[in-house]
């Protein structure tokens, strides 16, 4: 019998001790199917062995029907009684060796990674896939191998790549699935950022447990899983193409997710600097947001649990507080909520670069937002020498600019927002260009901040297209910062900031709004660059 084909996308890793009050594994287990899971592994690490089996032989009549391969944890006895269609082995189990004798040349086996010496004993084996990980840290399984984060998963699977194997190209060959602590919010980041730079190895999909075993809703949840990976598949048709496509322009979208803002009233944590904590909140507040400001370590992982979003900002951070900074992001990372980074002054002296390597290489900033130096130094352009924290600006060509967030972006995997006269953003894929805001924001302290904190809750509650989300908010921003000091009575900087923070808190409850403030089509205010 020729080995069954092996599709990695959606791989359900099961654990009956997750499942929500009332539900059979095997009922779940086929709602997940049909919302699209690809391979199905049976874990259960406290069963006993004939109740396993029993299980197995239940569950096996399910997988058959619909085609899809069963794999089973550790138990190649309990594989060979089921007579399913392989086994996933660790290191604490069977060697692969034995695995392979017993179980036959037509089984499929799979082997854990977490670090580069298992990626060359499994690379000895020539086994059948890779399951790499864990990513996140996860309750899942106690006592796992130190999670690798997405920077990690890439490097591993970089090496992987390079690894000869029996066949001489086994390691750039073998499909890989990536494991722990991965969901609906962090999928894409997983895919996209695992990928090492010229495309050497991607993933074939990724591996889930408790995102779909404890949900109440397993094919719903599971056709969300296809969707994003698709996205994946296929950059070129972006999200936020289908986003445009749903509604019927900008202007309707953008309103919705304003509106949406303050229904939803998302929670924005801001480790932000000194000088813009008071308007950042009042900024926040306009908006319908939730902010709250808060430096303390114990603080994080309860924080992260309102699953709102997480303004980073390096304005006036000291030594003392890079652990923190990192730690801050990591906290949001492993709750699945966006990060918006902005590494003031990132040029300006060698704290701020190493604190922006620190947080760059090893926390995932779904957003970073700067001036130019600051863009260009996250770049890794140290010829950038800036002074303080302002730009000094090295091109007035816009395409340059276009080029370099497109640049970034694609090489973080993530949304860069590149502010100035005009702003640029891009998410590696799609590149745009606003040009709507006004001369006076320039001349009022934090209003380059806060817009961090308006992208920050925008991006939280529009986490679906994290890219239309941005291009609303800098929107928003540039409209209220516009029409606030084309209004009458405005004087200067003061008066403007409280007509600017009116404008903003008007813009939530969008039907005040006259249709002029947001963008009706694109090429209005928002443009499509081509770079
Ligand atoms: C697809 C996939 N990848 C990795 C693992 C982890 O297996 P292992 O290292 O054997 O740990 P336990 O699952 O036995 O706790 C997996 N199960 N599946
Ligand atoms: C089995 C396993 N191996 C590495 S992490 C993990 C558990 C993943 O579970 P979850 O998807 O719930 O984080």
């Amino acid at each position: 019998m020729p080995k069954p084909s092996l599709d990695l996308t959606l791989y359900l890793v099961t654990n009956s001790e997750l499942l929500p009050a009332g539900r059979t594994l095997v009922q779940h287990v086929e709602e997940a199917i049909r919302g699209g899971v690809t391979i199905v592994q049976l874990r259960e690490k406290t069963m006993a062995t004939r109740a396993f089996i029993s299980l197995g032989r239940e569950l096996h009549n399910v997988t058959q029907k619909y085609g899809v391969p069963l794999l089973i944890n550790d138990r190649i006895d309990v594989a060979l009684a089921v007579g399913c269609e392989g086994v996933h082995i660790g290191w604490e189990d069977a060697e692969y060796a034995d695995a392979r004798r017993l179980l036959g040349n037509d089984k499929i086996i799979g082997v854990s990674v977490s670090n580069n010496d298992q990626a060359e004993e499994a690379a000895a084996t020539g086994c059948d896939y890779i399951g790499v990980g864990p990513v996140f840290a996860t309750s899942t399984k106690p006592n796992h191998n130190p999670a690798l984060g997405t920077p990690g998963l890439r490097n591993l699977l970089e090496f992987i790549s390079t690894l000869p194997g029996p066949t001489g190209n086994w390691g750039l060959k073998v499909p890989s699935v990536a494991i722990g602590g991965i969901n609906l919010d962090n999928v894409q980041r997983v895919m996209y950022q695992s990928e090492s730079l010229g495309r050497k190895k991607s993933l074939s999909g990724v591996a889930v447990v408790s995102a779909i075993i404890a949900s109440l809703t397993p094919e719903d949840v599971c056709k969300s899983f296809v969707k994003l990976l698709e996205y994946c598949e296929n950059p070129v048709f972006a999200p936020w193409q289908l986003q445009i496509a749903n509604a019927s322009d900008f202007n309707d979208l953008f309103k919705k997710i304003a509106t949406k803002v303050a229904t939803k009233k998302p929670i924005v944590h801001h480790v932000t600097n000194n000088v813009v904590k008071n308007f950042s909140a009042n900024v926040t507040l306009a908006v319908g947001a939730s902010p709250i400001m808060s430096e303390d370590l114990s603080e994080l992982p309860e924080l992260a649990a309102f699953n709102g979003a997480m303004v980073l900002n390096m304005g006036t951070s000291t030594k003392a507080q890079q652990g923190f900074l990192l730690a801050a992001a990591k906290a949001s990372n492993a709750a699945g909520n966006p990060v918006v980074f902005d590494p003031v002054g990132a040029g300006a002296t060698s704290l701020r670069r190493e604190s922006t390597a620190l947080i760059v290489g090893n926390a995932y900033c779904d957003i970073i937002k700067g001036n130019e130096s600051e863009i260009r130094t996250v770049l890794g352009d140290d010829v950038i020498q800036q002074r303080g924290v302002d730009s000094t600006s090295t091109t007035d060509d816009p395409l340059e600019k276009a080029r370099l967030v497109k640049q970034l972006a694609r090489r973080e995997r993530n949304i860069i927002v590149m502010t100035g006269k005009v702003d640029y953003v891009s998410d590696g894929e799609s590149t745009f260009e606003l040009s709507d805001g006004h001369e006076i924001q320039g001349g009022v302290t934090g209003t380059g901040c806060s817009l961090g904190s308006i992208i920050a809750a925008y991006v939280s509650i529009h986490r679906e297209c994290k890219l239309v989300a941005v291009l609303a908010a800098i929107s928003a921003y540039n409209a209220a910062a516009r029409e606030a000091a084309e209004g009458v009575k405005i004087l200067g900087p003061g008066a403007w900031m409280t007509a600017f923070l009116d404008r903003l808190y008007e813009l939530r409850t969008a039907d005040k709004v006259e249709e002029e403030t947001w963008v009706r089509k694109l090429g209005e205010r928002v443009k499509l660059v081509d770079v």
